[in-house]
């Protein structure tokens, strides 16, 4: 999965200010001030988040809205505040490390014995059993599943629509800047989908550069719990920000459950600690955090046909196949990176396995490709094709409108796999990807058989590969 933003520290306060409404904070030089700190990072990661000014109770009213710099705005938003940092230090908490990305990670198993959660998780202070893996992707998966038979009352007053329009426009553009690919899927959504899934990309952006942006090593629990509390807020009907107000209509709308949202935080707050992983359940609750929770998020907004939204088991089950679609591309996208993450010094690749097949971490870091590591590999890549084949079992009884755009990703994303094996499964020194041309005539191929009816694509989607044993 495999990103808005000021691009410095005092741009990213101008413009919080300026979306909730403060005209004293509108300024160019909020734009042109940042751009030179944002270069040493190039065109992405520029998102800051501004923890202080939340807790300063600052959100977003139905007041007029200011002109906020085009620039300033597809930058805006997140800045980490170094003396919220620095105090959270103090304290005695730990800083952030580097984590392997991803904009926003089943069944991998059925026996997911959980993982010890070996990362400090501020919130909890009960002395029960930890939930397994399973039992918390589970829980997730019942709770959104469970809101798509209610009907919300939506909390808050009305938003503004010159603002919300505003703020829609803003996620749109924060999206075509930081995920080309998937902004072109998205355009091939009806109009109210395509700006809620935008939202929601914004928001899981926002929170991916937390703790893989340019302010990464500053953040620290408390300040993860501190925009914890603001997407409370955001599902509360009190956005912050322009950004959080688009989020805030976009929940009022369709039926989308804040508990995903939650978990993809605890995803950060995991990779705050976590280098390795030494097994395949430690890393399925890892995708599950940072991907799989984007296929709960997008669900209620693509919409379920209306022959299986009636049925709870059939509901359960696409939410089921839209995690997969998650954990397929989490998954994909580790065993692209392997060679780049290594080089940070991080290995997402569980260890258990990986000494399965007779692999070392030292192997890894010395990025040779043995038989050893070819076998390894075709493993781990028919494991990534058996999620994307549940899910495409799923895309057909999405809403007939929502499955081009669906079905094209999964394919687009797929091809990667395939790129990895002609890359002879040297995934350390070339990065494997899908040519401009080969995506292009992807399109009308997924469009036909995204319209098949769902009978004949089972027939096709039986014969995929099978995870070797
Ligand atoms: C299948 C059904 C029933 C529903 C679909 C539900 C959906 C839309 C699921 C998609 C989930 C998704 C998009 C997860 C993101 C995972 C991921 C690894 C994204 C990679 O993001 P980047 O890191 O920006 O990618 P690149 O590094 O490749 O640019």
């Amino acid at each position: 999965m495999q990103s808005c933003a000021a691009q410095a520290a005092g741009a990213g306060t101008a413009a919080f200010r300026f979306a909730a409404g403060d005209p004293s904070a509108r300024t160019t030089d909020a734009a042109s001030s940042s751009y030179d700190a944002s270069r040493s990072y190039g065109n992405r990661s520029l998102l800051r988040a501004d923890p202080l000014e939340q807790l300063r109770g600052r959100q977003v009213g139905a007041g007029r809205v200011p002109q906020v710099p085009r620039k300033a705005c597809v930058q805006a938003i997140l800045r980490v505040d170094r003396e919220a940092a620095d105090r959270d230090r103090e304290d005695g908490s730990e800083k952030g490390a580097q984590r392997k990305r991803s904009s926003f990670s089943l069944q991998a198993s059925s026996s997911l014995a959980m993982p010890s959660l070996d990362f400090p998780r501020s919130r909890s202070t009960s002395p029960v059993r930890q939930k397994t893996a399973q039992e918390r992707v589970d829980d997730a998966v019942r709770k959104q599943a469970a809101l798509m038979a209610d009907i919300r009352i939506p909390p808050g007053a009305e938003m503004d629509g010159e603002l919300l329009e505003t703020a829609y426009e803003r996620s749109g553009e924060v999206c075509a800047e930081y995920a080309k690919t998937f902004y072109l899927g998205t355009k091939l959504m009806t109009p109210e989908r395509q700006r809620a899934i935008w939202a929601i990309y914004v928001w899981c952006r926002r929170t991916d550069e937390l703790v893989d942006g340019p302010n990464a090593s500053h953040i620290t629990p408390a300040a993860l719990d501190r925009w914890e509390q603001r997407l409370e807020d955001v599902f509360a009907g009190k956005p912050f920000d322009m950004l959080d107000a688009a989020l805030t209509d976009t929940v009022r709308k369709f039926p989308v459950h804040i508990q995903p949202f939650r978990d993809m935080i605890d995803g950060m707050r995991m990779d705050l600690y976590k280098k390795r992983y030494e097994t395949f359940e430690e890393l399925y609750l890892y995708c599950y955090n940072v991907a799989g929770t984007v296929g709960l998020m997008s669900t209620p907004v693509m919409g379920i046909a209306p022959e299986y939204a009636e049925d709870e088991d059939a509901v359960r089950e696409i939410y089921d196949d839209a995690l997969a679609l998650g954990i397929a591309n989490q998954l994909t996208n580790i065993l692209r990176d392997v060679g780049e993450d290594a080089r940070r010094g991080r290995i997402y690749l569980p260890l258990e396995e990986l000494s399965r097949f007779g692999v070392t971490e030292q192997d890894i870091f010395d990025g040779v490709v043995t038989d050893r590591w070819r076998s390894f590999m075709r493993w781990q890549l028919a494991r990534a094709r058996d999620y994307f084949a549940k899910a495409e079992r799923g895309v057909m009884k999405l809403d007939r409108q929502s499955r081009w755009p669906v079905y094209a990703s999964l394919v687009l994303y797929r091809q990667i796999l395939d790129s990895i094996e002609k890359n002879d499964f040297d995934n350390f020194h070339k990065r494997a990807y899908v040519p401009k041309f080969k995506k292009l005539l992807s399109l009308p191929e997924a469009f036909v058989r995204s319209q098949l009816p769902h009978s004949s694509h089972g027939l096709k989607v039986a014969s995929s590969s099978k995870v070797a044993e």
